[in-house]
């Protein structure tokens, strides 16, 4: 924005009335063309962009809930639900590791792509939100593959080796509702996030701002997502969040947003522009390479979540980490 004379572009439909204001200061994601050689640098330097013209999925930009309904096939689908617009992200493997009286946020329901869609097109105010979440995989119906086969993979692929990445590990297709909002979380992969139908704001934050956003313990149902309330944020119990500082964009269809491994991210479906379709392309992070000192903040992230791992492990009680922690470094680190 440059200062009170922005004009709203014709071709986007939103403005900052469709932004919630948060307590912490955002900079600009850079937009760049996928030719250009900043573009490329930043993708290599892990460092999020949004690429404006990459074609990625364009075959896909048809994905809307007819489109979807009359080619996804008769599967039954993953379909998260929540009684507010969270969706917050938990591992069913860890509730039972985890002794408290863990109560999810959401709740998993399978259902076929038309019962989603019905559920969409009936929704009033208090019936419990929807976010459809699929693997794309063999289930989906022929069209869907079609258009899936002819993505732009010689681009992807390029981008997999130049910056030595693992493998493509998924494809998720996502379907959510206008006012959805994935909470702020970080992933261990590599992220090409490509949006098709809709708005959805992005807003991340580096690594190092580890401290700032209190992960939950490692072994916690809600590993990987902070503890932090973005709309009542907690100050006292989360102080580090005083010098929060984000990168936000918006992206619409056919826009393909960087998300580095690690990168701390929320995710809104921006309210009042009907639902959204994204599909996100993760890859495993590519083999350490030669360690170089000092560190990098996703490497020492690394150390730490391998040392509550480790020390689960010994422990058998995750009750007990903390107290060892804190007799580790009290009066002795400091
Ligand atoms: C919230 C939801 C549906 C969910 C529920 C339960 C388990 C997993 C997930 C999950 C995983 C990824 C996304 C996509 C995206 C966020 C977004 O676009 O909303 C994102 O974070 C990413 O691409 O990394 C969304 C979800
Ligand atoms: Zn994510």
């Amino acid at each position: 924005m440059n200062g009170t004379t922005d004009t709203v572009p014709a071709d986007q439909p939103w403005d900052e009335s469709h932004l919630s204001k948060y307590f912490f200061h955002t900079d600009p994601i850079p937009r760049l063309s996928c030719t250009d050689p900043q573009a490329l640098q930043l993708i290599a330097q892990e460092k999020p962009v949004v690429l404006t013209d990459t074609k990625l999925c364009d075959t896909a930009l048809k994905w809307d809930l007819d489109y979807l309904a009359a080619n996804m096939g008769t599967e039954r689908y993953m379909v998260f639900l929540s009684k507010n617009h969270k969706f917050k992200y938990y591992d069913e493997a860890k509730i039972k590791l985890y002794k408290t009286n863990f109560v999810p946020p959401t709740r998993r329901l399978d259902m076929t792509f038309s019962e989603f869609v019905k559920k969409l097109r009936d929704w009033k105010p208090g019936d419990e939100r929807v976010y459809l979440q699929q693997g794309l995989n063999n289930t989906v119906g022929q069209g869907i593959v079609v258009d899936f086969l002819q993505f732009n993979w010689q681009w992807l692929n390029i981008q997999q080796k130049t910056n030595n990445w693992g493998p493509l590990t998924s494809n998720l297709l996502l379907v959510g509702m206008e006012g959805n909002v994935t909470p702020v979380h970080y992933d261990e992969q590599q992220n090409f996030f490509c949006q098709l139908v809709g708005y959805k704001r992005c807003i991340l934050f580096a690594p190092e701002h580890y401290e700032r956003l209190y992960p939950y313990p490692v072994y916690h149902p809600h590993d990987r997502q902070s503890q932090v309330d973005f709309n009542e944020p907690d100050l006292e119990s989360f102080p580090g969040l005083e010098g929060l500082r984000g990168v936000e964009a918006v992206v619409g269809p056919g826009e393909v947003l960087y998300i580095p491994m690690y990168w701390w991210h929320q995710i809104e479906s921006l309210p009042c522009l009907g639902n959204t379709v994204s599909v996100n392309f993760w890859y495993k992070g590519g083999p350490t390479e030669k360690i170089e000192y000092p560190l990098k903040p996703r490497q020492k992230l690394a150390i730490m979540r391998n040392v509550e791992k480790m020390l689960l492990e010994a422990l058998k009680e995750p009750a007990e980490v903390g107290s060892l922690l804190r007799s580790l470094v009290l009066g002795r680190y400091t």
